[in-house]
């Protein structure tokens, strides 16, 4: 099986620990049989045997032994399950831990297709709940399969010692129960596949209404809300329900199965017994011991359940293991540290899935310099800055980064040159400082600082209860969307990376703060090549080169004093954010 030599590679360096306590399961399972065996010889022995009465007395030393025989086997059952149940435990533990860090690196690796394509909740249910359902398998469900299974062997080969007519007799019923078995084993499997969807849309639904709580309490949706999470909870519950309850259909057949064992003991032992071809002894260890081959059968519903359960999971986990991000290194990637900083987009054009986003784009931005774009939302600036750092990579063209095209630098070292101020801004639950040296651990206090000043959010830092120390939460909770901006600037430009990238970073902030920034921008006191997004002529104004996107095309690139001298796009937006002060700008434009 596929997915079990998966698990089986993923079990490396616990193998031989998983042997163990399969090899322990097997031993203490099949110990079982030896107290019943104890017990026929006392019964044939001392209690129901032709010399019952004179053995009692002259072989006391033997009754002896056979009793403390009893105890200790027992004791060493009891050892043996303690060492079994730590073996598997730690084991099926390790296994867990190293598969989880495993997954999570490829999960890290993915790129940001993976990301558009897997909800946010299942990967959490991959990370957590199926993982733990795999692990609960390896440690429970396969022990007790191997314990019922040698404990059930066992039992067979001791009444086929006694006698096999009896032994075959009992028998006479379990092919039925397999096949019983197996086709709840078909009916079940696809109910699990469907529970286990169903597990991840109510997480997933779980995941997004939390995180989006603040949306859900700003449009008074939490009624709504909890009635979405209702239906899903339902729909699991409903599912689960089915597929737990299903067994109840197979279930009367299998009891009645498992029943029938002591039916045919009765009858068919009962008559091998007058007709003295077993003993007394023999009889009650063949009773003693019914439950071993019967509770297999009984619980043979569970295990199925389990097993379907585990198979969904692994599938699952198996899923993250092998989805291979589309946008890795190639195979010798030109190696280069620091780069000067050049970018050329050659004719570049890109689609996400179907939809063209990008049509024949080029234009080159020199070292050092700082372009401004600028176009309708939607219009295809972010899709075109992510393609510099291959968040995506382009469906035709070519990006050129220091007149290589991005595709044959090395990954790491590509993103490692690029400071980049995402639109949506994600601060993580750390002190400010932490956040601002996110990209530069060993940063110092002084340089944190310094970035904040330059990010014009030193100021407020300062003002917070503890400063800098001040812990921000998942999305910056208690910072204002500007505040959080600045933050995010402050990040992007402590790396000092010579390709600086900002997306609508200074949207949320004031004018005023944002003349500061744009100043502090411009005096950066390290080589950098800037690209920023931008709504504002304020902030476009002064860019070496403005570029005015339109439905995924350049449709005007220029100065600011020649794009308003061409009175297009660019000028229109210009009148609109500049009446009254149109004249003032266009001046400090031609400086
Ligand atoms: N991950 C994605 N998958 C599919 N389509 C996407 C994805 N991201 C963006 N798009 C689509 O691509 C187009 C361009 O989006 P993009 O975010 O680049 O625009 P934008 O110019 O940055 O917009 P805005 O100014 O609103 O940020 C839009 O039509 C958008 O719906």
């Amino acid at each position: 099986m596929f997915e079990l030599k998966w698990l089986w590679q993923n079990l490396e360096g616990n193998k031989a620990r998983y042997i163990v306590a399969l090899c322990l399961s097997v031993l203490g399972s099949s110990l079982t049989i030896v107290n019943p065996y104890i017990s026929q010889r006392i019964v044939d022995t001392f209690i129901a045997g032709d010399n019952a009465l004179q053995n009692l007395t002259q072989e006391r030393g033997l009754l002896i032994t056979l009793c403390l025989g009893m105890i200790g086997f027992s004791l060493l059952r009891t050892g043996l399950a303690y060492l079994t149940t730590m073996q598997y435990e730690i084991s099926s533990q390790n296994m867990l831990y190293q598969i989880r860090i495993y997954l999570y690196n490829k999960i890290q690796g993915q790129d940001r297709a993976y990301y558009d394509h897997n909800r946010t909740g299942d990967l959490m249910t991959k990370m957590t709940g199926d993982l733990d359902m795999v692990r609960h398998s390896m440690a429970w469900i396969f022990k007790t399969i191997i314990e019922s299974v040698t404990i059930f062997l066992a039992a067979v080969i001791y009444f086929f010692t006694i006698d096999a007519a009896l032994t075959l007799w009992m028998l006479i019923l379990s092919p039925l129960i397999f096949v019983v078995a197996y086709i709840f084993a078909k009916h079940v499997r696809p109910m699990y596949v469907d529970l286990r969807e169903r597990l991840s849309q109510l997480n997933t639904t779980t995941q997004e209404n939390i995180s989006g709580n603040r949306v859900v309490k700003a449009f008074a949706r939490e009624e709504f809300e909890i009635k979405k999470f209702t239906e899903k909870n339902v729909n699991y519950s409903t599912a689960n329900k089915k597929a737990a309850l299903v067994w109840l259909d197979y279930f009367p057949y299998l009891e009645t199965f498992a029943q029938a064992f002591n039916v045919i003991l009765l009858l068919a032992g009962g008559l091998f017994l007058m007709n003295d071809r077993i003993t007394f002894g023999e009889f009650a260890a063949i009773s003693s011991l019914i439950w071993a081959v019967s509770n297999p059968m009984r619980n043979i519903g569970i295990i199925i359940n389990d097993i379907q359960r585990f198979f969904a999971s692994l599938s699952k986990i198996i899923d993250i293991h092998y989805a291979r991000p589309r946008i890795v290194n190639e195979h010798n990637p030109v190696d280069k540290r620091r780069y000067e900083g050049r970018i050329e987009f050659e004719h570049i054009s890109f689609k996400y899935d179907s939809a063209t986003v990008l049509d024949d784009v080029s234009f080159t931005v020199e070292p050092g310099e700082t372009v401004a774009i600028m176009g309708s939302t939607g219009s295809g600036k972010t899709t075109l800055i992510n393609l510099i750092p291959r968040f995506y990579d382009v469906s035709e063209g070519r990006v050129l980064v220091d007149g290589i095209d991005v595709r044959e630098l090395e990954l790491d070292q590509l993103r490692g040159n690029i400071g980049i101020a995402t639109q949506d801004v994600l601060l993580f639950s750390d002190t400010i400082d932490g956040n601002i040296a996110y990209g530069e651990p060993e940063l110092s206090e002084e340089a944190t600082i310094h970035n904040a000043q330059l990010a014009a959010a030193h100021e407020f830092i300062i003002r917070m209860p503890e400063g800098y120390d001040t812990v921000v939460g998942e999305r910056g909770v208690g910072l204002s969307g500007g505040q959080k901006q600045r933050i995010a600037l402050a990040r992007a430009i402590a790396v000092r990376r010579p390709i600086l990238i900002l997306d609508d970073t200074t949207s949320a902030v004031d004018l005023e703060t944002e003349e500061h920034i744009q100043k502090s921008l411009r005096e950066l006191d390290y080589p950098c090549t800037k690209i920023i997004i931008a709504q504002r002529v304020s902030t476009t104004a002064q860019a070496d080169r403005i570029l005015i996107l339109d439905g995924g095309r350049v449709i005007e690139q220029g100065t600011h004093a020649e794009l308003l001298a061409r009175r297009g796009y660019y000028y229109d937006v210009f009148m609109l954010q500049n009446e009254g002060i149109g004249r003032q700008v266009i001046a400090h434009g031609k400086e």
